[in-house]
């Protein structure tokens, strides 16, 4: 297994109550893998996500280190490690080395400009693209996220969408760079169930054509499991478990993975057991 990064003891303190949201977590994230950060509200998992693309708001205190494995975008093949301690600047550049796709699409996405522009924008911004060729990678764009019809979508605001397309484009703006890592931060938790479900067949469709690592943050087990090959479960800023999806679903070590699992099976005892590592 090759690591695209390694964190070691993340620790990560909001300065406005003084309390660690994050405690001293150690996790590899392997290049090419898709892996799930589950737990509750307030659990940590979005300030995981925010830490490894470097979006923590500036006061926050952060203690320990991200290494990244990044390849060389000139495509030679030698890899090297580049140390970004937590507490510097991140290497890896957010929006080019990482997709971010946030739940709620309205904030993300800027409700003046057209759709087109926003993704064309990404293009031009890291890939050098000129306007022209940019626009022709956003309608590809809007095609591979399924938007009906892309040449209207290319023109339209974020308002004329339905919230499920809205997260169509900011996944497409989220991959236009060719990230080598989508995070998706409960990307789902606001839209109805079909479209949820239509959403995770996209981004596991997208993150295995283009090669992505996927980090699929969510506090649905059942999700995560049908997404995930490898879960790691968090708890008050702990992290409890991590395993296979399979280990995790089917023989988890922690009282609190269980308790998850027992509250799931409680809801809707069906679809998880199945899945668990089943899913390419
Ligand atoms: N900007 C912030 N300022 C102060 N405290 C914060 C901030 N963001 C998160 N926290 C606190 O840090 C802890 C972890 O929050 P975090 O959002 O990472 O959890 P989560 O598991 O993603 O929960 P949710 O699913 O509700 O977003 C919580 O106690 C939360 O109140």
């Amino acid at each position: 297994m090759t690591a695209l990064l390694s964190i070691r003891d993340l620790t990560v303190t909001y300065r406005r109550d003084g309390s660690e949201a994050l405690k001293h977590v150690s996790l590899d994230v392997a290049a090419g893998e898709r892996l799930a950060v589950i737990g509750e509200s307030g659990s940590g998992k979005s300030t995981l996500a925010l830490a490894i693309a470097g979006l923590l708001p500036a006061s926050t205190r952060i203690e320990g280190c991200i290494d990244w494995f990044l390849p060389s975008r000139s495509g030679v093949t030698e890899r090297k490690a580049q140390r970004s301690s937590a507490k510097t600047t991140h290497i890896p550049l957010g929006g080019r080395d990482i997709g971010f796709v946030f739940q709620d699409p309205s904030a993300s996405l800027d409700p003046v400009m057209t759709v087109g522009k926003q993704i064309a924008e990404v293009a031009y911004t890291h890939l050098g693209l000129g306007w022209s060729a940019a626009y022709a990678k956003a309608k590809t764009l809007l095609e591979r996220v399924r938007l009906p019809d892309p040449n209207a979508a290319l023109r339209a605001y974020p308002h004329q969408l339905s919230g499920g397309q809205k997260q169509r484009v900011a996944i497409a703006a989220a991959i236009a760079a060719g990230p080598k890592l989508l995070i998706a931060d409960e990307a789902t938790s606001a839209l109805d169930t079909i479209v949820q479900a239509e959403i995770v067949a996209l981004i596991r469709q997208l993150v295995a054509e283009d090669g992505m690592t996927l980090l699929f943050v969510s506090h649905d087990i059942a999700l995560a499991a049908e997404l995930a090959k490898r879960i790691a479960v968090f708890r008050h800023g702990d992290l409890v478990e991590i395993g296979t999806t399979a280990q995790v679903i089917n023989t988890p070590h922690n009282a609190y993975t269980r308790a998850l699992l027992d509250a799931h099976l409680g809801l809707d005892a069906e679809p998880l057991l199945q899945q668990a590592g089943t899913s390419p």
